[in-house]
């Protein structure tokens, strides 16, 4: 089908890949420097838009589809897609598409990391190493082993049973909580169990959560309470999903020994930030799906996610 008539705008930077995807099928408006499209470009190109290839966390609601009267596609070049109004681009007859299985491995390496992080102080280390402190390592206390040990995870879905398979190769027991039961759960090595007794039972904690309404705030004070004394915390989902505060606090008081953060309320989180004063937390800038075949990968299911849809097919991934 020909779609040269279809025009694509981009909200941010695309990958070289999604480039020469949808070049050649479609008219195609991409801003190729760094930061967003200037206000009165964006706003021009929304008045001809049939596609949307969102990069970046730009907020796709009531306010933009106004904007937009030809919109009929929207790709989120990632998995999550909190950042739109589901229901406003649906009311709308704007179908979604997003970037689910291709990013899974790249995004469990960084919680594991940040897992093997909370327990032995990899990053403190090099910091106390740099800061010409290697003599006075005693300082520093000692880490805790994996092995052995139970981890929970909240949120058993692509990336959260990806967490788990990592631990298992550590010695973890793996304990999950989950919207429901996986049917595949014995298969996986994992035990379902309550949100009480994953909290009450844990000794590590990784989320990996979909930011919605029933995750937002979901670690509040009373979570950090009924925690073991002493759990590790891990955090690869959506800021969110955290209260911050009560995570400071408890971070401040040694309820939670140590925290690995790849996303933050807020993001971008400020050097100066009272989290960062800690020294029982390592935070990454939402970089967890960052690798040159990851990315790849999700541009690409993203320009073929559009050329799908308009085309009249099914997408590769579509939010329903
Ligand atoms: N840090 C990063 O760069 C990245 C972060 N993410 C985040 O990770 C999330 C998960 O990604 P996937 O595993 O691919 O999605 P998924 O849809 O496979 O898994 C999400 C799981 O969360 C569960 N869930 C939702 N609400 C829940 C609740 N209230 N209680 C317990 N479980 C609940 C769902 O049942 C589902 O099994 C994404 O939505 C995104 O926000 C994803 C990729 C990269
Ligand atoms: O895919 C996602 O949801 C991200 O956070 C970006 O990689």
């Amino acid at each position: 089908m020909d779609l040269k008539d279809k025009t694509v705008i981009c909200s941010g930077k695309i990958r070289p890949v999604a480039i020469a995807y949808l070049q050649d099928k479609v008219t195609l408006k991409s801003w190729q420097q760094r930061g967003r499209v200037p206000e009165e470009q964006w706003n021009a190109w929304l008045q001809e838009a049939d596609a949307l290839y969102s990069a970046g966390n730009i907020r796709i609601d009531e306010k933009l589809l106004q904007k937009a009267p030809k919109l009929r596609v929207v790709a989120q070049s990632s998995v999550g897609y909190d950042n739109i109004d589901v229901e406003a681009c649906h009311a709308r007859s704007v179908k979604i598409g997003n970037t689910p299985g291709v990013l899974v491995n790249a995004v469990a390496d960084i919680a594991y990391g940040l897992l093997i992080d909370t327990a032995r102080g990899i990053v403190r280390g090099h910091l106390h190493t740099k800061n010409g402190l290697w003599g006075e390592r005693k300082a520093m206390g000692l880490g805790v082993d994996l092995y052995n040990k139970t981890l929970g995870v909240v949120g058993f879905g692509d990336i959260g049973s990806a967490i788990a398979k990592r631990a298992q190769a550590s010695g973890m027991r793996v304990i999950y909580h989950n919207r429901s039961r996986r049917l595949n759960d014995a298969a996986l090595g994992a035990r379902y169990v309550s949100w009480e007794e994953l909290l009450k039972t844990s000794d590590f904690i990784a989320v990996a959560v979909t930011l919605n309404p029933s995750t937002k705030g979901l670690f509040n004070e009373a979570a950090f309470a009924a925690m073991k004394d002493g759990v590790r915390f891990v955090n690869i989902s959506r800021g969110k999903v955290v209260d911050t505060d009560a995570l400071y606090e408890a971070l401040k008081s040694g309820k939670v020994a140590a925290a690995g953060l790849d996303v933050t309320e807020p993001e971008p989180l400020p050097g100066d930030h009272p989290l960062l004063t800690l020294p029982n937390i390592t935070v990454t800038p939402h970089m967890a799906s960052a690798t040159e075949e990851t990315r790849d990968e999700m541009a690409l299911v993203t320009a073929q996610n559009i050329v799908a849809a308009l085309s009249g097919q099914p997408m590769l991934a579509q939010v329903k």
